[in-house]
């Protein structure tokens, strides 16, 4: 948080000492033969056709990815495109390294005094996305070099000036959705660094959990300014896990069973190559790669929730987007040995699951405070996590920032069903607040720490949980009669599910929650082997036919098998590189065909 406003900062008085500096930067250009004036004024870069009142363009400095000389490519370093570095561990794997051709856009005409200025620009006419951002090109053209030389130079001092992210450790992960992110890698994301001079020493995961097993030995990582990676939601919960697990131990907390977690001291980049990509959707508004490419070079970080889940001997895992027991539990288990199918492996999976689902016993119980139904539907008029989300940005307070990245185990030995009077649990944990339990036959339990939108379904399981507000949405979904599951089920598969209008629905909120399952002692897995610091289990490992008589834990793709945890949200724990999605314009006043997603 005070990062965050720190770089706020930062930007602010940059933009300022532009404003005193350079008001104003004013010049005649030639773009495409015709005269424009081009003003660098209040941070932000204008142009418009002299003599006329239209068609005057404003871009801010914040959108600039990078700029470049035409007529002298060797007199300043940020010309130079192939000086990109992408360095490769053989150890681990290998990319080819010759540079990637610039595209043609980029192309000079190195005879004449052109500058070249790259900025992002949202798509915002684009009707099939309008979170998309794409980067455009502006040539201007001057007879005088030395107008040019100002220009770039005061350009360029710009940007090597903000906190942007100059050297990222990337990971690719070549196994997940349809298997094409070393791809995405090379055609999408690449040229973008490249442009924009980033420096990226990029590794191919060959097996489920190196990702967090490199994170946790690399003796370089903190000369990074970034990690990013490439792949689905599994694959940046690795990297967040991996992170966390290097973090206490840097600060010699206990990895099993931290008091406290630390906020993670690098910030992480999201792109998408999974098959759902809930976070990066939720991030951006979009799963295009580009986009993400281009938040990720222009560096604007927020802060993400992530939720802890712990047993009563330690921290099991981080999760990001959800984690659910019953219904998505199973799916999780059995379509990955459809892996084959690709997305398509969950409707196949969950129409078998969905048939064979007798429900489950659970109680569950949660801080009553700050849990009611009645906050939900508040937080409704508060609407939608977006760009500038008041919500999450709140930094009035960021000592609950801090309080919320404390565990208190304690609460786990707090016995829930016996010694209890039903509706509450005993004030014995150290919160001293009351709780209130909720228990019977749930088809499924989920806890989201994100809204959950994808593509498929663009408002998510819970549209209303913010991304940096501290808080889970506890979806509690009872066993019911097949025809209510159905309902659900058509729900589920459409892209409002709106849940909460079945009656056989509740949502709570909170900022922790305990579980337990009545048949947790029948579990064949033993919840002792999934610690954190132990092995964990990822899911094409860990097929079992003793689960198949209770549920198990879906978390973030990944298997947990003890049921009797404790999930608490801790507040903007990691920052990652976003701006927020965008929420659809009112009028929409283009021509656009839908055709125009490359
Ligand atoms: N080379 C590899 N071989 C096998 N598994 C890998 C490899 N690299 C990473 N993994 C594992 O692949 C799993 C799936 O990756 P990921 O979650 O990114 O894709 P996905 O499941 O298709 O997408 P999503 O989670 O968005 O639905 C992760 O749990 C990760 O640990």
């Amino acid at each position: 948080m005070e990062d965050q406003q720190q770089d706020t900062l930062n930007t602010n008085h940059q933009q300022e000492e532009i404003k005193e500096k350079h008001d104003i930067l004013l010049n005649t250009f030639l773009i495409s033969n015709k005269k424009f004036r081009v003003l660098l004024h209040h941070g932000s870069l204008v142009w418009e056709k002299e003599n006329s009142k239209n068609g005057k363009t404003t871009v801010p400095l914040i959108d600039i990815l990078a700029v470049r000389l035409a007529s002298s490519s060797n007199r300043n370093k940020s010309n130079n495109i192939s000086s990109s570095r992408i360095s490769i561990n053989p150890s681990v794997s290998s990319l080819p390294t010759s540079a990637v051709p610039s595209t043609s856009s980029d192309t000079f005409d190195s005879s004449k005094n052109y500058l070249y200025i790259y900025y992002a620009k949202r798509d915002s006419n684009c009707q099939r996305d309008h979170n998309r951002w794409r980067k455009h090109t502006l040539k201007l053209y001057n007879t005088d070099y030395r107008i040019i030389q100002t220009w770039h130079n005061t350009l360029a001092d710009w940007l090597d000036q903000q906190k942007r992210p100059k050297n990222i450790l990337m990971f690719v992960n070549p196994y997940g959705g349809k298997r094409q992110a070393l791809k995405i890698f090379e055609k999408y994301s690449k040229p973008l660094f490249q442009l924009a001079g980033v420096e990226i020493s990029c590794l191919i995961s060959q097996r489920g959990n190196q990702i967090h097993d490199i994170l946790q030995n690399n003796p370089a990582l903190y000369q990074y300014d970034a990690i990013c990676c490439v792949g689905g939601d599994g694959t940046f919960a690795e990297v967040f896990n991996g992170l966390m697990q290097r973090t206490l131990r840097d600060l010699s907390l206990d990895p099993q069973r931290p008091t406290y977690l630390p906020k993670l001291r690098i910030p992480i980049g999201v792109i998408p190559a999974g098959s759902t990509d809930t976070v990066a959707y939720c991030l951006h508004g979009t799963t295009d790669v580009k986009t993400a490419v281009i938040h990720i070079i222009l560096g604007q970080k927020r802060g993400l929730d992530l939720s802890s889940v712990c047993n009563h001997i330690g921290l099991i895992r981080l999760y990001a987007s959800l984690i659910c027991y019953g219904y998505l539990g199973d799916i999780a288990l059995d379509s990955e040995q459809y892996r084959w199918m690709g997305p398509h492996r969950y409707d196949y999976s969950g129409f078998k699951k969905f048939i064979a689902n007798r429900g489950y016993e659970i109680e569950l119980a949660f801080p009553e405070s700050e849990s009611t139904k009645t906050q939900v539907d508040n937080l409704k008029t508060n609407s939608t996590c977006n760009i500038g989300c008041d919500r999450c940005l709140n930094q009035s307070e960021p000592d609950k920032c801090e309080q919320s990245h404390i565990i208190d185990y304690s609460i786990l030995s707090s016995n829930l069903s016996s010694a209890v009077t039903p509706g509450t649990l005993e004030s014995g944990t150290k919160d001293h607040q009351n709780w209130k339990t909720v228990r019977g036959k749930y088809f499924m339990v989920a806890g989201a720490n994100i809204s959950c939108a994808s593509s498929r379904s663009p408002n998510g399981l819970a549209p209303f949980c913010h991304l940096g507000d501290g808080h889970i949405e506890i979806i509690v979904i009872r066993h019911t009669s097949m025809f209510n599951l159905l309902r659900l089920l058509i729900r589920l598969n459409r892209e409002n599910p709106q849940l909460d209008m079945l009656p056989f629905v509740e949502i709570y909120r909170a900022k922790k929650f305990l579980v337990r399952s009545n048949k947790t002692a029948n579990n064949s897995a033993s919840s002792s082997d999934l610690t954190m610091g132990g092995s964990r289990q990822p899911i094409s490992s860990s097929l079992s036919k003793g689960a198949e008589r209770t549920s198990q834990w879906n978390c973030d793709g990944e298997l947990v098998f003890d049921t009797d945890v404790l999930i608490s949200s801790h507040r903007q724990l990691v920052d990652v590189f976003m701006r927020g999605s965008y929420p659809p314009s009112e009028e929409k006043k283009s021509s656009c065909c839908g055709l125009c997603g490359v």
